[in-house]
């Protein structure tokens, strides 16, 4: 970057030196009737100076790009570092689009800025300073005058930027509003076609697109004012200045040489004084792109592990599990409204305990806490007797498995997507085996007939799938981690109730041995379980084997009741629009784009929008 600015430096100083030049041709070459060689030397030497300054700005360029965009993979590497540290809670109230518009365009933005503008900004500043040196040498009465017109520019300078930073600012975040409109669209795109929104969804982007339209302009109209400020000045006083310098050149008080050097040196100045505008608008977007970049920075990472944690591999975990008067509260919710409430629980190593409760009671909530995406707000969480919070955080995520009812893939195979959190020291025959063993137990065989088999891209950029079949890739994904505590979040909505009940037995099978909570709203899933916690409005009201609740325990049936019947309501609906997911059978809608190619499940995604 050092280097950068010295040959911008340098190819100024070139440029500077012609007026020079220029003056000594006037006054002594042209004026004195000099020898043709002389007359030759000046060619020669006007021409090297402009092979040098192309030379020096081509330098410029070489020794500018490769550090700045250094500075901009370093930035960019660091701050997706930072937001994989940082916890789910910085996550639930950040906008996507905001994240994404600080990591892409504005890192950017910072690249452009410091492989050229910052570069020109010194540049401009350099050359004005020397000019002014230079013209003081040629003419210091002219340029006492010319100064003197730009001396109000330093106090509109200082506003300009200041002003500009804050429209800058404002116009960085509603293109993360933009970006963030963008990203719902296209996820929410089935949503949005299916209720017939995207009128509507056009109307809203529409609207902030304009309102970035709008603070564009602003930024342009303030931009055009100060630019034509700044030049406006410079060129009344040289005006005057000329005028000045006419009646010294009569009086002999300036050559005619030296007036032709402060001009020329003026004209020379017009350019960067031109720029300055323009390269400290690019300055203040700079300052507001870092402000932004710092927010994020900043925030500091909550669930982190000890300096010293306590001795824990996962590998060697027993898969002992216990909440002791674990209360917790989201970081948006207000004081006294927690979503879990005085939880005592103890699930013993290798037991099945199916979490019931009607929705919002707080399930999904009590799962995320034990591999930390959330910390407790009050009381333990304990794995092995340990709190959770004493041990290796990698070692505590690596005992522990999840598979969330919105089940996502990334773009990659089936294989990769599968493997993902599997042991990386397996070799290639123990993680094919792995990967089958996961397949066959989620019911994933489906995955080895599609057009490339395991090798077939699936995710984002890769073939659709079904809900069904993406939550059982999920699940097959958390049963390769072998883990030995394994939370499952209701990773079998989507399917139907005889394959969720094989999928369940088979899962008992496979991971004998683990450590299972699984959410669930079905009688055949919690019968198959060891044993039941019944969750109400935050707590654990009642816990025993299913058969025994369902006797003794009114409330237990009151919610089985309830679940069910909401269960067969959706799938009756599902049925009615010939849309849920029954294996065996393909009656995927002909109207629809077909994207199972010919697999055996349906299209899960009535149930799943429901
Ligand atoms: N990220 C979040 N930020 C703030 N509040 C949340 C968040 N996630 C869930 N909640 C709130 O916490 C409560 C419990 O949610 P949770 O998802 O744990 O319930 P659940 O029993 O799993 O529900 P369901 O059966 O519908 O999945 C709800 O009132 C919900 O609105």
């Amino acid at each position: 970057m050092l280097f950068g600015m010295l040959t911008a430096m340098a190819a100024t100083l070139t440029a500077l030196a012609m007026p020079q030049v220029l003056s000594w041709l006037v006054n002594d070459v042209i004026a004195g009737g000099a020898a043709m060689t002389v007359v030759l030397l000046a060619g020669v030497i006007v021409a090297a100076l402009g092979l040098l300054e192309a030379a020096f700005l081509y330098l410029r360029r070489t020794f500018t790009i490769e550090p700045a965009a250094g500075v901009e993979y370093g930035m960019r590497i660091r701050l997706f570092s930072h937001l994989q540290r940082l916890p789910l809670a910085f996550h639930d109230a950040w906008e996507s689009g905001q994240l994404l518009s600080r990591t892409m365009t504005d890192l950017n933005f910072l690249r452009r800025w410091l492989g050229f503008g910052l570069i020109m900004l010194f540049t401009d500043v350099v050359t004005i300073v020397a000019g002014i040196v230079l013209m003081w040498g040629s003419a210091g009465i002219l340029s006492l005058i010319y100064f003197c017109g730009a001396l109000p520019l330093v106090v509109m300078v200082w506003q300009f930027s200041l002003r500009f930073q804050r429209i800058s600012r404002l116009s960085q975040d509603q293109a993360g509003d933009l970006a963030t409109n963008v990203e719902q669209s296209v996820h929410g795109i089935r949503v949005i076609k299916a209720f017939g929104r995207a009128d509507d969804a056009l109307e809203q982007y529409s609207e902030l697109a304009d309102t970035v339209r709008n603070t564009e302009v602003r930024k342009g109209r303030l931009s055009a004012t100060f630019d034509s400020l700044l030049l406006l000045l410079p060129e009344l006083a040289l005006g005057v200045a000329l005028l000045v310098g006419l009646f010294h050149v009569a009086d002999g008080q300036i050559t005619v040489g030296g007036l032709s050097a402060f001009f020329a040196t003026a004209m020379i100045l017009t350019g960067p004084v031109t720029m300055l505008g323009q390269q400290l608008g690019n300055a203040a977007a700079a300052i507001a792109v870092l402000n932004r970049h710092d927010e994020v920075a900043n925030e500091k990472p909550t669930i982190v592990e000890p300096e010293h944690p306590a001795p824990f591999i996962a590998a060697d975990a027993k898969g002992d599990l216990s909440f002791r008067g674990v209360a917790f509260r989201y970081q948006d919710a207000p004081e006294g409204s927690e979503t879990l409430r005085d939880i005592t629980l103890d699930v013993r190593r290798g037991e099945t305990l199916a979490i019931v409760g009607v929705t919002g009671s707080g399930k999904s909530t009590l799962l995320q806490l034990v591999p930390r995406l959330y910390d407790a707000t009050a009381g333990t969480v304990l794995v092995d007797g340990q709190d959770v919070r004493a041990l290796p955080l990698a070692q505590l995520r690596a005992a522990t498995a999840m598979a969330f009812e919105d089940a996502t893939l990334f773009s990659g195979s089936v294989r990769e997507n599968v493997l993902l959190g599997a042991d990386p020291e397996l070799s290639d025959t123990e993680a094919e085996a792995l990967l089958d063993l996961a397949l066959r137990t989620a019911d994933a065989g489906f995955t080895y007939d599609l057009p490339e088999g395991l090798d077939t891209r699936i995710g984002e950029q890769g073939l659709s799938l079904s809900g069904g079949q993406r939550q059982r890739i999920a699940l097959a994904r958390a049963i390769a981690v072998r883990p030995k505590i394994l939370l499952l979040d209701d990773p079998l909505s989507a399917l139907d109730t005889a394959t969720e009940e094989r999928v369940t037995e088979r899962l008992r099978e496979v991971l004998r041995g683990t450590t299972t909570l699984v959410v669930a709203h079905r009688t055949s899933t919690v019968a198959l379980a060891d044993r039941v916690a019944l969750l109400d409005d935050g707590r654990i009201v009642a816990v025993g084997t299913h058969a025994s609740l369902m006797q003794s325990d009114p409330r237990y049936r009151f919610v089985m009741a309830d679940l069910q019947s909401e269960r067969l309501d959706v799938e009756r609906l599902a049925d009615q629009t010939g849309a849920i997911e029954i294996t065996g059978i393909s009656a995927a809608d002909p109207g629809e784009e077909s994207t199972n190619h010919g697999k055996r499940d349906l299209r899960g995604g009535a149930s799943n929008d429901l």
